[in-house]
């Protein structure tokens, strides 16, 4: 098993606030990575760190065995913001194409490749639409097409299910669970404890800190308790209690 996402001691500030704390972590290629925590904890940023659009201010991060931040690593990554990035103005089909331009695939590729995506988030009969009439929901789903576009060996998917109804929800995951099958590493956030029961390592974040990772089942039999989302609990508990002793 080879890692491709690779976290040493990463810490990052904004101004005098500390947002993350010496977080090392480590993902290997073809694995299903969480990050779960509440709001505020900071995943959106350690993703942002990992895509190279934030730098942290002490610690590496490498990707695919390069240091971060990297062009040339873009072409390899699927990334797929909270806040959609998205031109209003054009349909989802023109949104498509312009991202699928970027990424230089060959027109047939391109034809391909927007079928397949626009088809899994269920948006193939919405393309001729302006985005400005789109839903939140559906702007999420065009923003996960849009990722999904080139083909990227790897995908950080950042809350990528908020809004989407639980049957489209399901269809993604299958598509997610295919694609690590297909070898891609994936990483994701989410808040959702069902969706974290679906992944092979889970890192829980908390204020900053990664206050406990492993596998769904080796934190459940960790903390001797049959649900994620009071292991999550437990392990915040443990950590409060391990700052007062300290
Ligand atoms: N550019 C910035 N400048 C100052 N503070 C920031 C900046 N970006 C994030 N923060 C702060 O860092 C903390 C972590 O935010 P982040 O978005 O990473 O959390 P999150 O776990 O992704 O939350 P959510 O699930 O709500 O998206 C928050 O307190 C946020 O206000």
């Amino acid at each position: 098993m080879t890692i491709t996402i690779l976290l040493d001691q990463v810490s990052k500030s904004f101004g005098k606030k500390s947002v993350l704390n010496n977080i090392s972590i480590s993902v290997d290629s073809g694995q299903i990575f969480g990050l779960i925590g509440p709001s505020g904890s900071g995943k959106t940023t350690l993703v942002k760190i990992i895509v190279g659009m934030d730098l942290p201010s002490t610690g590496q991060v490498q990707v695919l065995n390069t240091k971060v931040p990297n062009l040339k690593l873009l072409q390899k990554i699927g990334y797929m913001a909270q806040a959609d990035a998205l031109y209003n103005d054009l349909t989802g089909q023109e949104n498509l194409a312009f991202f699928a331009s970027l990424y230089k695939l060959n027109k047939d590729v391109q034809k391909k490749r927007i079928a397949y995506a626009a088809n899994l988030v269920g948006l193939t009969p919405h393309l001729t639409m302006k985005v400005q009439n789109y839903s939140g929901g559906m702007k999420r789903r065009l923003s996960l097409a849009i990722a999904l576009l080139h083909d990227p060996q790897i995908l950080l998917l950042d809350e990528p299910t908020v809004g989407i109804d639980p049957e489209l929800r399901k269809s993604i995951w299958a598509e997610i669970t295919r694609l690590k099958r297909e070898g891609k590493t994936i990483l994701i956030t989410t808040h959702v404890m069902d969706e974290a029961e679906k992944c092979d390592q889970l890192a829980m974040v908390r204020d900053g800190e990664i206050i406990s990772s492993g596998s769904p089942l080796e934190l459940k039999k960790h903390y001797g308790i049959n649900s994620l989302e009071e292991v999550f609990l437990k392990a915040g508990g443990e950590k409060d209690e391990n700052n007062r002793i300290s």
